[in-house]
């Protein structure tokens, strides 16, 4: 039996539902995937830390009411979160890394992979910044300390984009690709064809788990202006930075343009999308456009995110599911272990019971 310890960073909407996966599955995942989990250590700006060598019961995780600082009652546990002490010495095989997006600096989460990669740790991430912002630094850091860096859930949180392109797809020439990559957006342009006001829609976003710490990278299409870049250098072989990609959002955005674009047949949707030229150069934007009933995403509703990718082979394969969710999320976190798991089975275990 395969046991891989695993740290989680940041204890918020996505690792908190790992750790209720852990509590749920854990078995399932031991008869159908070949490994477990064992949490071993957590740490959160508010609540503090905990490290346990032994475990620490997930359903305690889930299931109690932290205070601020309410980690410390843990055994093994501290009001700080001390991140860079737990992500270095924690006996962990795993960080899973889960804290804001940054999406200036994509700090302090670059660090926390940084620290974890450099002390011989995988690093499974949901947190744009250090995928959009340094993910050069950090995949040579991986391959140095040979460990995986892996990010399934960065774009399209749980529905699988970024290594179904690079594995199922390879040899497909692929050029292009348009999508939908933001679950708040969609899903307040969907309220708001309702007629719910934006920031009534926002905030039932937020309340849904959708949106991100300051919902105005959801809204102004900063957050897909990561994904771009993301999806362009991951796989148009791009080296985008966040400053090459034009940018505009939905606030701008009224009731009555919706409701017109209604009579019209079309449906306002926040596009992201790059192409790559014969010579290599790639043009990616971010911008609001309408579409009409008839087009491939202009089905695509609530926080649900689609992506067209374009190939040479196939044309047009389109790939739509969960954008946002924290079990969605969570999922691609679980979906990151699985690709470590099985990059290398015989990995060294850190327990095995026979
Ligand atoms: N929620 C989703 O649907 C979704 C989908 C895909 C990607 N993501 C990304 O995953 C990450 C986590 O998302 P979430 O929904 O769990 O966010 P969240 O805001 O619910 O939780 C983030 C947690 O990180 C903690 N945190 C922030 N800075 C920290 C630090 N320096 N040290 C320790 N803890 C820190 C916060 O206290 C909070 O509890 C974000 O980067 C988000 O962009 C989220
Ligand atoms: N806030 C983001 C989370 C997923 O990255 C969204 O709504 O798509």
């Amino acid at each position: 039996m395969v046991q891989y310890n695993i740290a989680l960073i940041g204890f918020g909407g996505v690792n908190r539902a790992l750790a209720q996966l852990v509590a749920e599955r854990n078995e399932q995942w031991q008869a159908e995937l070949g490994f477990r989990l064992n949490i071993v250590a957590v740490t959160d700006l508010n609540l503090g830390s905990v490290v346990s060598a032994n475990g620490i019961d997930p359903r305690t995780l889930v299931e109690t009411k932290f205070e601020t600082g309410g980690f410390a009652k843990l055994s093994g546990g501290s009001a700080e979160a001390d991140n860079e002490k737990v992500i270095r010495h924690a006996p962990a095989d795993i960080v899973a890394e889960a804290t804001f997006t940054n999406p200036d600096s994509g700090e302090p989460a670059v660090s926390h992979c940084r620290w974890a990669l450099e002390s011989g740790k995988h690093v499974v991430t949901t947190n744009k910044g250090p995928v959009a912002l340094a993910a050069a630094e950090l995949k040579m850091l991986a391959r140095r300390h040979h460990v995986a860096f892996e990010y399934e859930g960065a774009v399209m949180s749980g529905t699988p984009v970024i290594r179904m392109a690079k594995t199922t797809l390879a040899g497909a020439g692929l050029t292009g690709f348009e999508g939908i990559l933001n679950g708040t957006s969609n899903f307040v342009l969907g309220r708001m064809e309702a007629a719910l006001g934006f920031s009534a829609a926002v905030s039932e976003a937020q309340a849904m788990g959708y949106a991100e710490a300051d919902p105005t990278a959801d809204v102004e299409g900063y957050d897909v202006r990561l994904k771009v870049v993301i999806l362009a250098n991951e796989l148009l072989g791009g080296a985008l930075k966040p400053a090459d990609v034009s940018c505009k959002g939905i606030s701008s955005l009224t009731v009555s343009d919706i409701e017109t674009a209604a009579e019209d047949g079309c449906r306002w949707k926040l596009i992201g999308s790059a192409a790559r030229d014969e010579n290599g150069r790639i043009e990616a934007s971010v911008a609001p456009r309408r579409l009409a009933l008839d087009h491939p995403l202009a089905a695509v509703s609530g926080a649900t995110n689609a992506i067209s990718l374009r190939t040479d082979l196939l044309g047009a394969v389109t790939v739509t599911g969960p954008g946002a969710g924290r079990v969605e999320t969570a999922y691609a976190l679980l979906s990151d272990i699985v690709a470590i798991h099985r990059a290398e089975p015989a990995r060294t275990t850190k327990e095995t019971a026979e």
